[in-house]
């Protein structure tokens, strides 16, 4: 199966646009977490196992596993979450961006080293530097367009000629020249609804990864009213920390599945 049609399996199995952002962050975790060799696994595992019927895709961040030196807890997470939990996507969050024989091995990191459905890029380096991703072709590429920061519009707002934006331009591309093999997504911020519906337009019904919600503030109703595909889906939207820190002690695992919940239930209203 490639990356596009498990996501749309788990959006109809799992009644659920939800992404579960994996996001850890030592410093938050319960007190009996704390010290142990295994705890960004642990923690991570216990959020998985608890949210993974609630959830469309898991979206692990790799700089949270790298800063800590935990790359092999990152393998042994995304193995345990294809054993335990097939069927569920996992978007590696690496944000790369570099020349095509450098990105080769970044596309080696995400693809073969992590074993991840799909991995974030930037495109900002050009159509050869994201080629080597796209050449993994059951894999889905997930391009930066109009991200979440608000520093986003320092550039991505710019005007690129005849009042288009560059978010626009990157829209456009990548929905007309770069998804010839149907594998491509783009990253839409929560906290602007008016360019979710901008890229939408763009793009027909190609999925949008929408970060924002919950720690950020974005508007869950604006969100989806905005970005819905045509058959009312078409969107992952990614909540990361109201997620994971929602419960402090023991529990946090059930604080989360009830957020999750609540999350999904929040969006699934204005589909
Ligand atoms: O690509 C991303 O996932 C991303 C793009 C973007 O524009 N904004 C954004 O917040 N993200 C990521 O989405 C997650 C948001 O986390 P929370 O704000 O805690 O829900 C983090 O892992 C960010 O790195």
């Amino acid at each position: 199966m490639t990356f596009i049609e498990s996501l749309q399996a788990a959006w109809t199995r799992n009644d659920s646009l939800l992404c579960v952002g994996l996001d850890p962050d030592p410093a938050k975790f319960p007190v009996h977490l704390q010290g142990r060799n295994d705890a960004i696994f642990e923690f991570c595992r216990s959020i998985v196992d608890a949210t993974a019927d609630l959830a469309c895709c898991f979206k692990p961040q790799i700089a949270y596993f790298a800063a800590r030196r935990a790359e092999d807890q990152l393998e042994a997470l995304i193995a345990h979450i294809r054993i335990t939990h097939p069927g569920i996507p996992v978007i590696l969050d690496a944000k790369r961006g570099d020349i095509g024989s450098t990105a080769e091995q970044y596309a080696v990191e995400a693809f073969e080293r992590y074993g991840a459905d799909a991995v974030t890029a930037n495109p900002y380096m050009g159509r050869d530097s994201v080629e080597p991703y796209l050449a993994y072709r059951n894999k889905g590429v997930i391009l930066l367009c109009r991200t979440s920061n608000p520093g986003g519009s320092d550039l991505q707002f710019l005007d690129v000629g005849g009042g288009v934006k560059l978010y626009e331009h990157v829209a456009r591309l990548v929905a007309e020249e770069w998804n010839g093999n149907g594998q491509c997504a783009l990253v839409v911020g929560a906290t602007f609804p008016a360019e979710i519906a901008r890229v939408r337009a763009l793009t027909g019904d190609m999925p949008l990864l929408v970060p924002g919600i919950g720690a950020q503030g974005g508007d869950i109703e604006a969100t989806v009213k905005a970005g819905r595909s045509a058959a009312g889906s078409g969107l992952m939207i990614n909540s990361s920390r109201a997620i994971l820190y929602a419960g402090k002690d023991e529990n946090f695992a059930d604080a989360a599945r009830r957020v999750a919940a609540e999350t999904r239930d929040a969006i699934n209203r204005f589909r």
